[in-house]
């Protein structure tokens, strides 16, 4: 052996080399798991370091979640420029090209603050159709034409205009990948998206089963986002069938478009722009798309001006939700008891200030209540004994407002879901509305006297009362007072604010699913208005004012006053219909459910009575029974029948409290077991039909609406030919008031409607044939 270059001989070297081959043998394990480790730590540190770009794989919107400051903030101008590509977006807009498939919560909270930002951007009308017979194809090709027109769409050239030419694109031939999975890239820049859909339904295998599929797959993959498409603007669903092969819903009416509304509001996000629309292609069917028409661009100008859907919608921006299915009942909310509160505005000093002079009031308020316009002569006020004014303290310095804003009271009532008008006014949307609105049923007055629910208003002139009934839902939410001692709003603020917050709250519910596209736009008109809400109305000291505005824009009033200001009785004019709460027969039962603040409570009871009686060829006059188990049903029929026998009124309307389960009615002993089953409210009103024929009184059982718990009886003047007629003709009655004015003479029967429904008849349930009937989770209930 020779040594190597080195001078190291080859023994040395195999020596070492079998030495080092060993010893990486023996520990080699810990020496490769030593290097990853190493490597591995080197790696982490170097990526942490790095200067990365930005998030390469999304989409911009969720860049411009990034971006956001803060969840709640509005957009900026600075956010409006971020749909603009700058030279970065440029290469991110490239890999945006790549799998379109993008799992993460995206759209979820970029939507509607994203169009928020809308300046500058375009709004294309994609408009999807399916047809079989052809006839849909058509309608589809015209619609989209008006829609261009009415809409100023731009052709192109035209860069100015926000809407371009809506396009019309036929679902057996697009490509769903391409639409509904995620929305497509537009051929313009900056451009947002409105998805409309035209869809015949078939009971058949055709185009509609496979998208539907398509949709239903979509959100069911796991790897897409569950509302992928809500990067969209909006959709809205327009759906034709055939009445005479498929007359309900229930039966298959269009319900491949309900179903297409359905997916899209999953996939979207809910973003349902407008509520679906159905009609009857032999039928209604153009009349009612061309009120979806109407509906649906009225909605589309106002993204064109404000770059958002509108209140209530998800993606316009406002963080009210509006598709809750449950809703709460007005009676079943928890309710602040501000009696209890010491500090409860105007009431915690428990001084009761009396003034004589409304006018002063008036003087005093016109800074802030009366908006410089001069007021007629308010209406006598009530003092707490019977109509004799009292030695009074002077009028205080100083006229509070009755729901200051930022007062507990104030607070107490707008989370009740109230909107305070003015001062001392309120409206709410009641819950009858919104089921009406989602055909699930009106309130019995659709089935007493015709109105429509989701076209009635529920309001008052004033939040006060002088009642603390112990089954008020209200539960000393609202102000009480014998008084009047508070500013007084003027009642055309009242009117234009109530109005307004009605509609407004209407909008809102346009994006809760099943809501009818015919009804919300019947919705949009109002035609009644319960006068019931809360507090009394003819406390308001305008009140014949107000009422005259109601009926010059032809809405019909009930009016409910809970009997205990016959002053205000005596001068009011004509309402449509007149209430009086008989709320139990006799003093002791009415002190105890009632709790009325007046001293001189029954004498203000009786005179009411003796108003009433006086007004039953004037007024259309009802008694409001409300049976409280153990207060006011037990062996009362007699007392109530007496009170009849006093007072003669039209009708009695007989009803089952509603429990609120509040700590003012349990402090008041009531419970569950207070609230009549309807078997008992029928009984009881058996026992009082009896106990009027034993007095002579030509009474009967006229209609009923088992649904909420609520019997009609009639005086035999409105049994014509052996048929009850409770319905009003609204439009005789606004006739007669025009002519004869509004303490004109003119009786009840001259405004008489048609006949009461069979469907309405006592015996029959009383529930809406038009609507589906449904459970609390919203599931059809079979007609019995
Ligand atoms: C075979 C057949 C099945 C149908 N099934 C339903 C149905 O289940 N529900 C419905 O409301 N209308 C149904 N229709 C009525 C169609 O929806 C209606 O005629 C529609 O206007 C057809 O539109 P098109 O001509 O664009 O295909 C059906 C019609 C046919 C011919
Ligand atoms: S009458 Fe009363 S319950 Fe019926 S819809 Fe009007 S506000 Fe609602």
């Amino acid at each position: 052996m020779f040594p190597d270059s080195r001078g190291v001989s080859p023994s040395v070297m195999a020596e070492i080399t079998s030495y080092a081959l060993e010893l990486w043998h023996q520990h080699r394990i810990p020496i490769l798991m030593s290097t990853l480790f190493i490597l591995a730590l080197l790696r982490i540190y170097l990526h942490s370091t790095e200067k990365t770009p930005g998030l390469l794989a999304v989409p911009k919107t969720y860049k411009i979640k990034a971006e956001k400051p803060k969840a709640e903030a509005k957009p900026d101008a600075s956010e409006r420029t971020l749909p603009s590509a700058t030279a970065g977006d440029e290469k991110k807009d490239k890999i945006k090209q790549g799998p379109r498939r993008i799992k993460g919560d995206i759209a979820k909270k970029a939507r509607g603050s994203a169009y928020a930002t809308s300046e500058g951007r375009k709004i294309q009308v994609l408009v999807f159709f399916s047809s079989l017979t052809a006839s849909t194809e058509k309608i589809t090709q015209s619609f989209a034409q008006e829609l261009a027109a009415t809409l100023g769409c731009s052709t192109g050239e035209e860069s100015d205009r926000k809407f371009l030419a809506p396009k019309v694109l036929d679902l057996a031939e697009v490509d769903y990948d391409e639409y509904f999975i995620t929305p497509p890239k537009t051929e313009t820049e900056n451009t947002d998206l409105v998805y409309l859909f035209l869809i015949p339904s078939y009971n058949i295998d055709t185009i509609n089963d496979s998208f539907l599929e398509h949709l239903q797959e979509t959100h069911h993959d796991f790897r897409i986002d569950t509302s992928p498409l809500a990067p969209i603007l909006g959709y809205s669903v327009f759906g034709f069938g055939d009445r005479e092969g498929w007359p309900t819903e229930e039966e298959g009416f269009c319900v491949q478009a309900k179903d297409v509304d359905r997916w899209m509001a999953k996939l979207s996000g809910r973003k349902r722009a407008y509520p679906l629309g159905m009609g009857d292609w032999k039928g209604d069917g153009k009349e009612r798309l061309s009120e979806w028409q109407v509906g649906l661009v009225d909605v589309l100008k106002h993204v064109e001006r404000t770059g958002g859907l509108g209140d209530g919608v998800p993606g316009s921006g406002d963080p009210l939700e509006s598709d809750e299915e449950e809703e709460a009942e007005d009676d079943g909310e928890v309710v602040l008891d501000e009696t209890s509160n010491p500090k409860s505005q105007g009431r915690g000093s428990g001084s009761l200030e009396d003034v004589e002079d409304i006018g002063r009031i008036m003087a005093l308020s016109g800074a802030d209540g009366s908006s410089g316009k001069k007021q007629a002569a308010p209406l006598a006020v009530d003092f707490t004994t019977d109509g004799k004014p009292v030695a009074r303290k002077t009028a205080a310095a100083v006229v509070k407002e009755m729901v200051p804003k930022g007062s507990p009271t104030y607070a107490a009532l707008t989370k009740q879901g109230y909107s305070i008008v003015g001062s001392h006014s309120g409206v709410k949307i009641c819950r009858w509305t919104k089921s009406a609105l989602r055909g699930r049923g009106s309130c019995y007055k659709y089935s007493f006297y015709g109105i429509n629910s989701h076209q009635c208003m529920e309001s008052t002139p004033s939040l006060s009362c002088s009642n603390k009934c112990v089954f008020c839902w209200r539960h000393g939410t609202n102000p009480v007072g014998t008084t009047w001692r508070w500013v007084v709003d003027p009642p055309d603020l009242i009117f234009d604010g109530i109005k307004e917050n009605h509609y407004k709250k209407i909008k809102m519910l346009r994006g809760v699913p099943g809501v009818r596209a015919e009804r919300f736009a019947e919705a949009m008109r109002i035609r009644h208005c319960a006068l019931s809400l809360v507090g009394e109305p003819i406390f308001y000291p305008h009140i014949n004012e107000f009422l005259g505005m109601l009926h010059g824009e032809r809405i019909s009033s009930f009016l409910v006053c809970n009997a205990q200001h016959p002053d205000q009785l005596a001068a009011l004019q004509h309402v449509t219909q007149l209430y009086v709460s008989i709320d139990a027969s006799n003093r002791e039962s009415l002190r105890r459910i009632d709790r009325p603040l007046h001293r001189d409570f029954w004498e203000r009871f009786q005179r009411c009575l003796a108003i009433l009686r006086e007004r039953r060829f004037r007024q259309r006059t009802v008694f409001r029974l409300t049976l409280v188990k153990g207060f006011n049903v037990e062996d009362e029929a007699e007392g109530y029948a007496d009170l009849v026998d006093k007072g003669l009124p039209c009708f009695i309307e007989v009803k089952g409290v509603t429990y609120c389960g509040t700590s003012t009615s349990s402090s008041a002993g009531l419970t569950m077991a207070n609230v009549p089953f309807y078997q008992e409210v029928c009984d009881f009103v058996l026992a009082l039909e009896k106990a009027l024929l034993r007095r002579g009184l030509r009474y009967g059982i006229a209609a009923e609406h088992a649904h909420s718990c609520c019997i009609l009886l009639a005086s035999e003047r409105f049994r014509v030919d052996g048929r009850w007629h409770t319905l009003i003709d609204y439009d005789k009655f606004f006739q007669l008031l025009e002519e004869k004015g509004p303490h004109g003479d003119f009786t009840p029967e001259e405004y008489m409607g048609a006949a009461t429904p069979e469907w309405a008849t006592w015996g029959r349930g009383g529930f809406d044939p038009r609507d589906q009937r449904v459970d609390r989770k919203g599931r059809p209930i079979e007609a019995t």
